[in-house]
Protein backbone atom coordinates (compact mmCIF):
# COMPACT_ATOMS: atom_id res chain seq x y z
CA UNK A 1 0.00 0.00 0.00
CA UNK A 2 1.47 3.61 -1.12
CA UNK A 3 2.19 5.79 1.96
CA UNK A 4 0.16 8.36 2.51
CA UNK A 5 0.86 12.25 2.40
CA UNK A 6 3.07 12.91 5.16
CA UNK A 7 3.30 17.01 4.70
CA UNK A 8 3.01 18.60 7.86
CA UNK A 9 -0.52 20.36 8.38
CA UNK A 10 -0.79 23.69 9.44
CA UNK A 11 -2.03 23.31 12.62
CA UNK A 12 -4.90 24.15 14.72
CA UNK A 13 -4.39 26.75 17.24
CA UNK A 14 -2.59 25.53 19.85
CA UNK A 15 -5.27 26.57 22.13
CA UNK A 16 -7.75 24.49 20.20
CA UNK A 17 -6.79 21.05 18.87
CA UNK A 18 -10.61 20.24 17.42
CA UNK A 19 -10.38 20.42 14.06
CA UNK A 20 -14.26 19.94 13.76
CA UNK A 21 -17.08 20.97 16.42
CA UNK A 22 -20.62 21.11 15.86
CA UNK A 23 -22.60 22.92 19.10
CA UNK A 24 -26.11 21.65 18.76
CA UNK A 25 -26.72 21.98 15.28
CA UNK A 26 -30.06 21.87 13.29
CA UNK A 27 -31.11 21.51 10.05
CA UNK A 28 -34.48 22.26 8.94
CA UNK A 29 -35.76 22.54 5.24
CA UNK A 30 -39.27 23.46 4.56
CA UNK A 31 -40.45 22.08 1.39
CA UNK A 32 -44.20 23.61 0.72
CA UNK A 33 -46.27 23.84 3.81
CA UNK A 34 -44.41 20.72 5.56
CA UNK A 35 -40.79 21.18 7.68
CA UNK A 36 -38.28 18.59 7.28
CA UNK A 37 -35.53 17.95 10.36
CA UNK A 38 -32.59 16.66 8.58
CA UNK A 39 -30.54 17.14 11.77
CA UNK A 40 -31.47 17.64 15.36
CA UNK A 41 -29.16 18.97 18.52
CA UNK A 42 -25.95 17.32 16.61
CA UNK A 43 -22.83 17.75 19.11
CA UNK A 44 -19.92 16.79 18.16
CA UNK A 45 -15.84 17.38 18.56
CA UNK A 46 -13.20 15.48 15.79
CA UNK A 47 -9.32 16.37 16.53
CA UNK A 48 -6.35 15.71 14.02
CA UNK A 49 -5.51 12.19 13.59
CA UNK A 50 -8.92 11.07 14.23
CA UNK A 51 -11.05 8.98 12.12
CA UNK A 52 -14.57 9.38 12.42
CA UNK A 53 -16.97 7.35 10.98
CA UNK A 54 -20.76 8.74 10.48
CA UNK A 55 -23.35 5.65 10.61
CA UNK A 56 -26.88 5.81 9.94
CA UNK A 57 -29.55 4.67 8.11
CA UNK A 58 -30.55 6.47 4.39
CA UNK A 59 -32.49 9.50 5.08
CA UNK A 60 -30.70 9.63 8.32
CA UNK A 61 -29.26 13.24 7.80
CA UNK A 62 -25.05 11.96 7.44
CA UNK A 63 -24.76 13.83 3.90
CA UNK A 64 -26.55 16.76 5.83
CA UNK A 65 -24.47 16.34 8.51
CA UNK A 66 -21.18 16.14 6.00
CA UNK A 67 -22.38 19.11 4.53
CA UNK A 68 -22.51 21.15 7.76
CA UNK A 69 -19.19 20.39 8.29
CA UNK A 70 -18.05 21.17 4.55
CA UNK A 71 -19.60 24.49 4.33
CA UNK A 72 -21.80 22.95 1.80
CA UNK A 73 -24.93 23.55 3.82
CA UNK A 74 -25.66 26.10 7.15
CA UNK A 75 -27.24 25.20 10.14
CA UNK A 76 -30.93 26.26 10.97
CA UNK A 77 -29.72 25.99 14.40
CA UNK A 78 -26.32 25.84 16.68
CA UNK A 79 -22.70 26.35 15.57
CA UNK A 80 -19.93 25.17 13.54
CA UNK A 81 -16.83 25.63 13.74
CA UNK A 82 -14.16 23.71 11.32
CA UNK A 83 -9.96 24.55 11.21
CA UNK A 84 -10.57 27.14 14.15
CA UNK A 85 -12.85 28.85 11.59
CA UNK A 86 -16.62 29.54 13.30
CA UNK A 87 -18.32 29.24 9.95
CA UNK A 88 -21.57 29.36 11.21
CA UNK A 89 -22.19 33.31 10.19
CA UNK A 90 -19.11 33.92 7.89
CA UNK A 91 -19.66 35.45 4.87
CA UNK A 92 -19.46 34.42 1.33
CA UNK A 93 -16.21 35.68 0.62
CA UNK A 94 -14.89 33.85 3.93
CA UNK A 95 -16.76 31.02 3.16
CA UNK A 96 -14.65 30.53 -0.51
CA UNK A 97 -11.72 30.44 1.37
CA UNK A 98 -12.43 28.22 3.66
CA UNK A 99 -13.84 25.76 1.04
CA UNK A 100 -10.29 26.08 -0.52
CA UNK A 101 -8.24 25.45 2.13
CA UNK A 102 -10.01 23.73 4.68
CA UNK A 103 -12.10 21.15 3.72
CA UNK A 104 -11.87 18.39 0.25
CA UNK A 105 -14.33 15.61 -0.29
CA UNK A 106 -14.21 12.06 -1.50
CA UNK A 107 -17.78 11.21 -3.09
CA UNK A 108 -19.31 7.90 -3.54
CA UNK A 109 -20.13 8.35 -7.52
CA UNK A 110 -16.29 9.94 -7.77
CA UNK A 111 -17.01 12.74 -9.42
CA UNK A 112 -14.11 13.49 -11.54
CA UNK A 113 -14.55 15.92 -14.33
CA UNK A 114 -14.98 13.45 -17.41
CA UNK A 115 -12.75 15.72 -20.07
CA UNK A 116 -9.92 15.72 -17.86
CA UNK A 117 -7.08 12.90 -17.31
CA UNK A 118 -6.33 11.56 -13.97
CA UNK A 119 -3.37 14.10 -13.67
CA UNK A 120 -5.45 16.82 -14.07
CA UNK A 121 -7.96 16.02 -12.23
CA UNK A 122 -6.20 15.20 -9.27
CA UNK A 123 -3.59 18.73 -10.11
CA UNK A 124 -7.26 20.54 -9.80
CA UNK A 125 -7.55 19.74 -6.08
CA UNK A 126 -4.00 21.28 -5.48
CA UNK A 127 -4.64 24.43 -7.82
CA UNK A 128 -8.10 25.10 -6.04
CA UNK A 129 -6.24 25.39 -3.03
CA UNK A 130 -3.39 27.52 -4.69
CA UNK A 131 -0.83 25.37 -3.78
CA UNK A 132 2.74 25.71 -5.67
CA UNK A 133 3.58 23.74 -8.02
CA UNK A 134 0.19 21.62 -8.59
CA UNK A 135 1.71 19.45 -11.03
CA UNK A 136 4.03 18.15 -9.29
CA UNK A 137 1.93 17.52 -6.34
CA UNK A 138 -0.77 15.80 -8.48
CA UNK A 139 1.86 13.37 -10.00
CA UNK A 140 3.46 12.91 -6.33
CA UNK A 141 -0.09 11.89 -5.06
CA UNK A 142 -1.13 9.47 -7.80
CA UNK A 143 1.82 7.62 -7.26
CA UNK A 144 0.88 7.55 -3.59
CA UNK A 145 -2.60 5.90 -4.48
CA UNK A 146 -0.44 3.46 -6.66
CA UNK A 147 -1.68 5.73 -10.07
CA UNK A 148 1.49 6.73 -11.27
CA UNK A 149 1.31 4.51 -14.56
CA UNK A 150 -2.23 6.14 -15.21
CA UNK A 151 -1.70 10.02 -15.19
CA UNK A 152 -2.72 10.33 -18.50
CA UNK A 153 -5.99 7.89 -18.66
CA UNK A 154 -9.17 9.40 -18.97
CA UNK A 155 -12.26 8.78 -15.73
CA UNK A 156 -13.40 6.60 -18.55
CA UNK A 157 -10.34 4.70 -19.42
CA UNK A 158 -10.43 3.46 -15.29
CA UNK A 159 -11.45 1.08 -12.88
CA UNK A 160 -13.99 2.04 -10.75
CA UNK A 161 -11.84 1.69 -7.98
CA UNK A 162 -8.98 3.67 -9.82
CA UNK A 163 -11.54 6.27 -10.40
CA UNK A 164 -12.12 6.62 -6.81
CA UNK A 165 -8.12 7.08 -6.03
CA UNK A 166 -7.79 9.67 -8.52
CA UNK A 167 -10.63 10.89 -6.40
CA UNK A 168 -8.74 10.45 -2.98
CA UNK A 169 -5.36 11.77 -5.04
CA UNK A 170 -7.96 15.07 -5.64
CA UNK A 171 -8.51 15.30 -2.45
CA UNK A 172 -5.13 14.76 -1.14
CA UNK A 173 -3.57 17.20 -3.71
CA UNK A 174 -5.25 19.82 -1.87
CA UNK A 175 -3.20 19.19 1.49
CA UNK A 176 -6.15 20.48 3.61
CA UNK A 177 -6.53 19.54 7.14
CA UNK A 178 -9.79 17.77 6.94
CA UNK A 179 -10.92 15.24 4.52
CA UNK A 180 -14.95 14.37 4.28
CA UNK A 181 -15.92 10.99 2.10
CA UNK A 182 -19.56 10.37 1.89
CA UNK A 183 -20.22 6.50 1.38
CA UNK A 184 -16.26 6.53 -0.66
CA UNK A 185 -16.84 2.70 -0.95
CA UNK A 186 -20.68 2.37 -2.11
CA UNK A 187 -19.81 1.96 -5.46
CA UNK A 188 -16.44 -0.32 -5.22
CA UNK A 189 -16.76 -4.03 -5.17
CA UNK A 190 -15.21 -5.99 -1.62
CA UNK A 191 -11.47 -5.73 -2.75
CA UNK A 192 -11.85 -2.32 -4.59
CA UNK A 193 -13.04 -0.50 -1.40
CA UNK A 194 -10.77 -2.24 0.97
CA UNK A 195 -8.01 -0.36 -0.59
CA UNK A 196 -9.76 2.94 -0.48
CA UNK A 197 -10.10 2.61 3.43
CA UNK A 198 -6.73 1.66 3.77
CA UNK A 199 -5.65 5.31 1.90
CA UNK A 200 -8.18 7.28 3.89
CA UNK A 201 -6.91 5.42 7.17
CA UNK A 202 -3.35 6.19 6.55
CA UNK A 203 -4.35 9.85 5.80
CA UNK A 204 -5.99 10.68 8.82
CA UNK A 205 -2.38 9.51 10.91
CA UNK A 206 -0.93 12.38 9.24
CA UNK A 207 -2.38 14.80 11.72
CA UNK A 208 -5.34 15.39 9.28
CA UNK A 209 -9.26 14.44 10.19
CA UNK A 210 -11.32 12.39 8.13
CA UNK A 211 -14.79 11.84 8.46
CA UNK A 212 -16.73 8.79 6.73
CA UNK A 213 -20.17 8.47 6.42
CA UNK A 214 -21.44 5.37 5.55
CA UNK A 215 -24.75 3.04 6.02
CA UNK A 216 -22.06 -0.18 6.48
CA UNK A 217 -21.66 -0.82 9.98
CA UNK A 218 -18.67 -3.37 9.35
CA UNK A 219 -16.80 -0.52 7.95
CA UNK A 220 -17.84 1.54 11.15
CA UNK A 221 -15.50 -1.30 12.67
CA UNK A 222 -12.53 0.75 11.21
CA UNK A 223 -13.28 3.89 13.07
CA UNK A 224 -11.41 5.58 16.33
CA UNK A 225 -14.49 6.49 17.12
CA UNK A 226 -18.59 6.25 15.48
CA UNK A 227 -21.48 8.87 15.75
CA UNK A 228 -24.62 6.72 15.22
CA UNK A 229 -27.77 9.05 13.64
CA UNK A 230 -31.16 7.87 12.99
CA UNK A 231 -33.78 10.67 12.58
CA UNK A 232 -31.23 13.31 12.61
CA UNK A 233 -30.16 12.45 15.93
CA UNK A 234 -26.88 11.55 17.21
CA UNK A 235 -27.86 8.01 19.06
CA UNK A 236 -24.69 7.34 19.87
CA UNK A 237 -20.68 8.07 19.93
CA UNK A 238 -18.02 5.66 20.94
CA UNK A 239 -15.49 3.05 19.64
CA UNK A 240 -16.91 0.55 17.12
CA UNK A 241 -19.64 -1.53 18.92
CA UNK A 242 -18.84 -4.64 17.84
CA UNK A 243 -15.05 -4.08 18.13
CA UNK A 244 -12.79 -2.17 16.33
CA UNK A 245 -10.86 -4.12 13.40
CA UNK A 246 -7.76 -3.81 11.16
CA UNK A 247 -8.66 -3.21 7.87
CA UNK A 248 -7.10 -6.26 6.51
CA UNK A 249 -9.80 -8.18 8.92
CA UNK A 250 -13.15 -6.44 7.46
CA UNK A 251 -15.70 -8.28 5.74
CA UNK A 252 -19.06 -7.46 3.97
N1 LIG B 1 -32.67 20.14 0.24
C1 LIG B 1 -33.52 19.41 0.96
N2 LIG B 1 -34.81 19.77 1.06
C2 LIG B 1 -35.68 19.05 1.79
N3 LIG B 1 -35.35 17.95 2.49
C3 LIG B 1 -34.09 17.53 2.43
C4 LIG B 1 -33.10 18.23 1.67
N4 LIG B 1 -31.93 17.58 1.80
C5 LIG B 1 -32.18 16.53 2.61
N5 LIG B 1 -33.47 16.49 2.98
C6 LIG B 1 -34.09 15.50 3.87
O1 LIG B 1 -33.30 15.42 5.04
C7 LIG B 1 -33.19 14.07 5.48
C8 LIG B 1 -31.74 13.68 5.59
O2 LIG B 1 -31.18 13.62 4.29
P1 LIG B 1 -29.66 13.17 4.04
O3 LIG B 1 -29.42 13.23 2.56
O4 LIG B 1 -28.78 13.95 4.91
O5 LIG B 1 -29.69 11.65 4.52
P2 LIG B 1 -28.60 10.51 4.36
O6 LIG B 1 -28.49 9.83 5.68
O7 LIG B 1 -27.37 11.06 3.77
O8 LIG B 1 -29.32 9.54 3.32
P3 LIG B 1 -28.70 8.56 2.19
O9 LIG B 1 -27.86 7.54 2.91
O10 LIG B 1 -29.91 7.95 1.55
O11 LIG B 1 -27.89 9.42 1.26
C9 LIG B 1 -33.98 13.23 4.49
O12 LIG B 1 -35.25 13.00 5.05
C10 LIG B 1 -34.08 14.11 3.27
O13 LIG B 1 -35.25 13.85 2.55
Amino acid sequence: MPLPDARPVTPAPATDKVLIRLEQVGRRYHVGDSEVVALADVSLEVRPEELVVVLGPSGSGKTTLLNMIGALDSPTEGRVVVAGQDITHASRKELFAFRRHGVSFVFQTFNLFPALTALENAEFGADVAERPDPRTVAVEMLERVGLGDRLGHFPHELSGGEQQRVGIARALASGNPILLADEPTGELDFQTGVQILELLHAHAHTGRAVVIVTHNREIARIADRVVEISSGRVVRVGPPEEGQVEISDLRW
